[in-house]
């Protein structure tokens, strides 16, 4: 049963769809709004403004005025708004997921998911907030002293993608609230609706004018190039593709800018011979299908021992061939639509390359029939060396199996990548499992777990998957510069 078409215009009905500049929503300077789609029928969900260079110099402009007045207002302060904001979001945990569910596709059980991870983030800095310590101390020579300070480093433009609409926006602008910095977001232009309700949130729950601003366009790059290239701005933090990331980082070092890049992954998922192969189909299907694959963490590699692959193949084919591919709002959808018609061809394109190289196609391989850009979850063994499945992201629900035979052919399959973001490994021994994390060239790794993801932990890449960590202690730092002032020997007149 789909939950009834009135709720849902209900939920459209309550989002701001002007720009959020200065504390106040208000159309494009232009007049333009552009189109956001529901992926499931290809149908308008909304149309919202359209911001251009001149909306985001207004954005940046108000940003600016409002960074001295926020550096100001305590910690504690700061903590209870983003505090206030949690509960909001918590309280209205209904709407954001249907909302997300019908911009971005994902089934509404995974939207759930997301608005209890998203909000996390806000509480996590609620409580970070007060801790931005600096130190105190005496120089080695005893003649001087040492006082050591944190402060916001200023205005920041957040850029976030479409894949994970809440949890990507408040996993910038929960810390950047916590360290007192203003900011101006680029929400993705084909989910802004999420954001535009968060940012409404933000506002109720006492953000003052000017702190956050929010400017949805359909022209990025336009829009944002004037503002990173503005000494007004101090930080640029961007969540998106490799691609887009390296050329932003170009242009950002023209301003010296302090950068977090969240960037792309090919993540290997590694099966010992040893391992629970129960407990590893499961961490597959997380890995894998979470979000339909959509994920800059998802399982991109499968890299199972010799003498296990034929045992996993089957359990994994037999739990994908019990996915209900569905619109994200149908009760019992597993797999909504992937993003749009480009991604899905992306993804049948890979597919069809893997098995034109002599890849098994074991199930699924073809687009679904009819309205929205669904895609069958897919099964591929055997994939030989050197096809692009295994070298690029495949961002949707395709399995691609290659075997080893040797702890150091797992490893250097796995390091075989241009990223490191996130590595998968499967077994019982809990000294190859640490050995692995030591050898393998990631970020992050799940040791018998298909999901990393916490607001607590330090979630980033090394190698091209970015720069810098968001979350954990270590998500506030991004948005803190250390001061340190030398004083003379209290101890001399
Ligand atoms: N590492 C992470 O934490 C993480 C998280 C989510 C997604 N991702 C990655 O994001 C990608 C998918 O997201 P996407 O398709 O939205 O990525 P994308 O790089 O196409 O776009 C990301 C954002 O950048 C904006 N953008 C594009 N060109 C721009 C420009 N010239 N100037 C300024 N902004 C520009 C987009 O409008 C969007 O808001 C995947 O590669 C995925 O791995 C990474
Ligand atoms: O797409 C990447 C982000 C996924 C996550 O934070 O779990």
């Amino acid at each position: 049963m789909s939950v009834p078409a009135i709720k849902e215009l209900e939920v459209l009905d309550s989002v701001p769809t002007g720009l959020l500049i200065n504390g106040m929503w208000r159309p494009a300077a232009s007049g333009k709004t552009f189109d956001v789609e529901d992926p499931a029928t290809g149908k308008v969900l909304l149309s919202i403004a359209d911001a251009g260079p001149e909306d985001g110099m207004a954005a940046l402009d108000a940003a600016a005025a409002a960074q001295e007045s926020w550096a100001k207002v305590p910690a504690r302060e700061r903590g209870e708004i983003l505090r206030r904001a949690f509960e909001m979001v918590t309280a209205r945990a209904e709407d954001f997921a249907l909302l997300m569910t019908l911009e971005m596709g994902k089934p509404l059980a995974e939207a759930r998911g997301e608005v209890t991870y998203g909000a996390e983030f806000l509480r996590w800095f609620s409580e970070e907030a007060v801790r931005a310590f600096g130190r105190y101390s005496v120089s080695p020579d005893g003649k001087s002293r040492l006082l050591v300070t944190k402060k916001p480093v200023g205005p920041c433009l957040l850029i976030t993608p479409w894949n994970f609409p809440l949890a990507m926006a408040t996993r910038k602008i929960a810390p950047a609230v916590a360290a007192g910095c203003t900011m101006v977001l680029k929400s993705a232009n084909l989910t802004p609706l999420t954001s535009q309700l968060f940012a409404a949130v933000m506002v109720e729950a006492g953000l003052p004018a000017g702190v956050l601003n929010v400017i949805p366009t359909s022209t990025a790059g336009a829009t944002t190039g004037p503002l990173i290239k503005d000494s007004r701005l101090r930080k640029l933090s961007f969540t998106g593709s490799t691609e887009v990331g390296r050329r932003l980082l170009a242009d950002a070092s023209e301003n010296v800018l302090r950068t977090s890049m969240e960037l792309g992954g090919n993540a290997p998922f590694v099966v010992f011979e040893d391992a629970d192969v129960d407990a590893a189909v499961a961490g597959a299907m997380l890995a894998k299908l979470r979000n339909m694959g959509e994920a800059c963490t998802a399982a991109n590699r499968f890299i199972v021992h010799e003498s296990v692959a034929e045992e996993f193949a089957k359990k994994f084919a037999a739990t994908m061939a019990g996915m209900t591919t569905a619109r994200g709002t149908e009760a019992g959808s597993k797999v909504g639509p992937l993003i749009d018609a480009k991604s899905r061809d992306k993804v049948h394109e890979l597919v069809t390359d893997a098995v034109s190289e002599g890849a098994v196609l074991i199930m699924g391989g073809t687009p679904v029939d009819g309205p929205g850009y669904f895609y069958e979850p897919t099964l591929l063994l055997d994939v030989r060396d050197g096809a692009r499945i295994l070298s690029e992201e495949i961002f949707g629900p395709v399995a691609p199996i290659i075997t080893f035979g040797t702890e150091d052919e797992a490893v250097r399959l796995a390091n075989n990548t241009e990223y490191g973001l996130v590595a998968y490994v499967f077994t019982r021994d809990l000294n190859r499992g640490i050995r692995m994390g030591e050898r393998l060239e990631t970020g992050m790794l799940g040791l018998n777990a298909g999901v990393v993801s916490n607001a607590a932990a330090p979630f980033g890449g090394v190698k091209q998957s970015g720069l810098g960590r968001e979350g954990g202690l270590e998500g506030i730092e991004e948005y803190l510069y250390t001061q340190y002032i030398g004083i003379a020997d209290p101890n001399v007149s």
